[in-house]
């Protein structure tokens, strides 16, 4: 069976076809609007797809409309993921569960079936979610800030004579000597001082222990460039969540 699993950010979908054998194309589409599925259709055209799973923290509306439009094109079961108070051995403990994001909680999934002991996810996207699943599987909640490019736009609306390019993937990190310098490298530390900060609150949850950490997410390897950290990269890890879950509520019924 091929399947294709989607992640719809708030800025791009990510995009992966799997089959038994294995991955058989990935993407990124860059606009998450209604016209992204019809892109995504043109992209898949030379591809048969038995089913599609979607991971969407976009408004129902859209992600209804992308659902719709998957499914007339590829005429299969398409499946919407949601988050649920248990699911593939872990525990949502937030307290309003279904609250929590649904790519956090796919990405929690895929980091404990991957580690299965305590870790924390953290994802660089448009926003910067780090999370903390415990040892037994349970997800212990977790810190959002805005991502490199929100920071970068409300710095920009917020002033009048800071001027800078919003090219900000730079491996330097020394005081910045221009106004891009500057910026740049403000918001490379603002970004790993939270990391780092929410990592060792949540090592003293962990009795102190500290806990290992996977990155995903559109600017991770931006912030991995400049962290002394060497910490596990997964590019697909709300996807592979997302692929855990197709399988255990879906897979049985097709
Ligand atoms: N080519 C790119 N297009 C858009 N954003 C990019 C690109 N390269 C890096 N980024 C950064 O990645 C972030 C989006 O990451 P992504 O994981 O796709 O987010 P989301 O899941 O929220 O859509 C952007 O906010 C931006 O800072
Ligand atoms: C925090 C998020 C905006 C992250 O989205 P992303 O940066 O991946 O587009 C998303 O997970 C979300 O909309 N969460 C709902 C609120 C919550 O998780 O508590
Ligand atoms: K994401």
């Amino acid at each position: 069976m091929t399947t294709l699993l989607l992640d719809c950010g708030n800025t791009r979908i990510k995009w992966q076809l799997r089959a038994p054998d294995g991955i058989r194309a990935a993407g990124v589409v860059e606009l998450a609007t209604a016209e992204a599925a019809d892109a995504l259709a043109l992209l898949l055209d030379s591809w048969a797809v038995d089913a599609v799973a979607i991971s969407s923290v976009r408004n129902k509306a859209a992600t209804a409309e992308m659902a719709e439009g998957l499914k007339s094109r590829f005429s299969c079961r398409v499946f919407v993921a949601e988050v649920s108070a248990c699911a593939c051995g872990i525990e949502n403990g937030y307290h309003q569960p279904q609250r929590l994001g649904v790519d956090r909680w796919m990405a929690a999934i895929g980091a404990y079936k991957k580690l299965s002991s305590a870790v924390v996810i953290v994802d660089a996207g448009s926003a910067i979610t780090v999370d903390y699943v415990d040892a037994r599987g349970v997800f212990r909640g977790g810190y959002i800030a805005p991502g490199l490019k929100l920071l970068c736009g409300a710095l920009q609306l917020g002033t009048e004579d800071v001027h800078f390019s919003t090219d900000y993937d730079n491996k330097e990190m020394s005081a910045g000597l221009s106004t891009d310098e500057a910026v740049a490298r403000g918001l490379m530390h603002m970004a790993m001082g939270y990391i780092r900060s929410a990592q060792d609150e949540i090592a003293r949850q962990n009795k102190g222990d500290s806990v290992p950490v996977i990155m995903t997410g559109g600017d991770a390897l931006s912030l991995l460039a400049v962290m002394q950290e060497e910490h596990d990269y997964i590019e697909s890890l709300v996807l592979d969540g997302l692929n855990w879950v197709f399988e255990e509520e879906v897979v049985d019924e097709l």
